[in-house]
């Protein structure tokens, strides 16, 4: 059953020009998106309620170069992808403005980095280059289909962390839910859909160059809702899979180091794209997201997974999704969107000491 028309789906064709990156997506439909209000209600309760805590702002050792990726001086382009049609819920739209609101590009440059700040994606019309590094605020994970036709054009030797809740390996034929946003990766590899022609509205993505991103190419973090045919093929496609259960057995330390060598071992040159789904972490601490699940990151594992792959020196680009104040009331939605503003800082070397 597929709810999601050709019209809905990412139209994106990265291509590469001299080391940027560019991401032109068509979503047609997103004009008939009603966004909903920017501002998050943070008067009433939901979420574990800490209260008021105290976060501290600071940058890793500047002495060492932790971005070997990033144009020098170090410069990050953000750019929203206000994109809600990969799933039933309007609200992912919101994100990248609420986030600004919060203040992220400032922390960001607080934290010593030049900021691009780029105009969010307009679905009917969109073109957008990115210097080195990028960093892109969903939107629902539908995004992944673009961003990572984009970064593969620019660079097809990335490797790829996906954390997230669910394997989002999908596709039209298997999908239980027709939901576009648990398609991304399936409609990445090959092994899975050999000609995008043949999916009303992607026909583009066969246009040019177009890598794919390979079976070993990627590495998922902090499963735990895998659809039955999702399962077979992360089986038969012999995926590096980090289930939930392999963090609570070995801990999210050996676990991230395992995922970074199994990208790293053969070239430890490679970039890697981090796409962090906000459901990766457990509803305590991110309930206002569409497909919640229990049983989740702690919020120290999930600040965990950003300061460790930025500690790589590999971190090339990274997006962060799922993020919808509209489905949790008042203090879930602050603490969810306050959660995706600290990965992102976490991401751009925030750490402890
Ligand atoms: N990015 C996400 N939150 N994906 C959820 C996907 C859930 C389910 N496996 C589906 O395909 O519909």
């Amino acid at each position: 059953m597929i709810h999601v028309t050709a019209q809905q789906v990412a139209r994106s064709v990265g291509r590469s020009l001299c080391g940027k990156t560019s991401f032109p997506h068509s979503y047609e439909a997103f004009a008939l998106s009603t966004r909903s209000s920017s501002s998050v209600n943070s008067s009433s309760s939901g979420g574990a309620g800490y209260g008021n805590v105290h976060h501290q702002m600071l940058p890793g050792d500047e002495s060492e170069n932790l971005f070997r990726h990033v144009a020098n001086p170090k410069t990050i382009s953000v750019i929203g992808a206000p994109m809600t049609f990969g799933q039933p819920f309007v609200g992912t739209d919101s994100s990248p403005a609420l986030l600004r609101e919060q203040g992220l590009l400032k922390d960001l440059s607080s934290l010593g980095w030049r900021v691009e700040d780029l105009p969010d994606l307009d679905f009917n019309n969109i073109c957008s280059e990115a210097d080195a590094s990028l960093s892109l605020l969903g939107g629902d994970h539908s995004i992944g289909i673009g961003s990572l036709a984009g970064i593969l054009r620019a660079k097809p030797e990335t490797g790829v962390i996906w954390v997230d809740a669910h394997a989002d390996l999908n596709t039209p034929d298997i999908s239980e839910s027709g939901n576009m946003h648990g398609m991304p990766l399936g409609i990445m590899m090959k092994e899975l859909v050999p000609d995008r022609r043949v999916i009303p509205g992607l026909e583009w993505m066969e246009e040019g160059t177009s890598p794919r991103l390979r079976p070993d190419s990627l590495v998922y973090v902090g499963l735990r809702d895998i659809d039955k045919a999702e399962r077979k093929c992360i089986r038969e496609l012999g995926i590096k899979a980090f289930t939930m259960y392999d963090i609570d057995h070995l801990g999210i330390g050996r676990v991230m180091d395992l995922a970074i060598d199994h990208l790293l071992a053969k070239d430890p040159n490679r970039p890697i794209h981090l796409s962090y789904d906000i459901d990766a972490v457990d509803p305590l601490h991110a309930p206002a997201t569409g497909t919640a699940v229990r049983g989740g990151l702690t919020w120290r594992e999930a600040h965990f997974v950003c300061e460790h792959v930025v500690k790589s020196g590999a971190l090339a680009s990274a997006e962060i999704v799922e993020l919808n104040a509209t489905l949790s009331d008042g203090q879930g939605a602050s603490e969810t969107i306050e959660l995706g503003h600290q990965l992102i800082a976490a991401l751009c070397g925030e750490c402890i000491f």
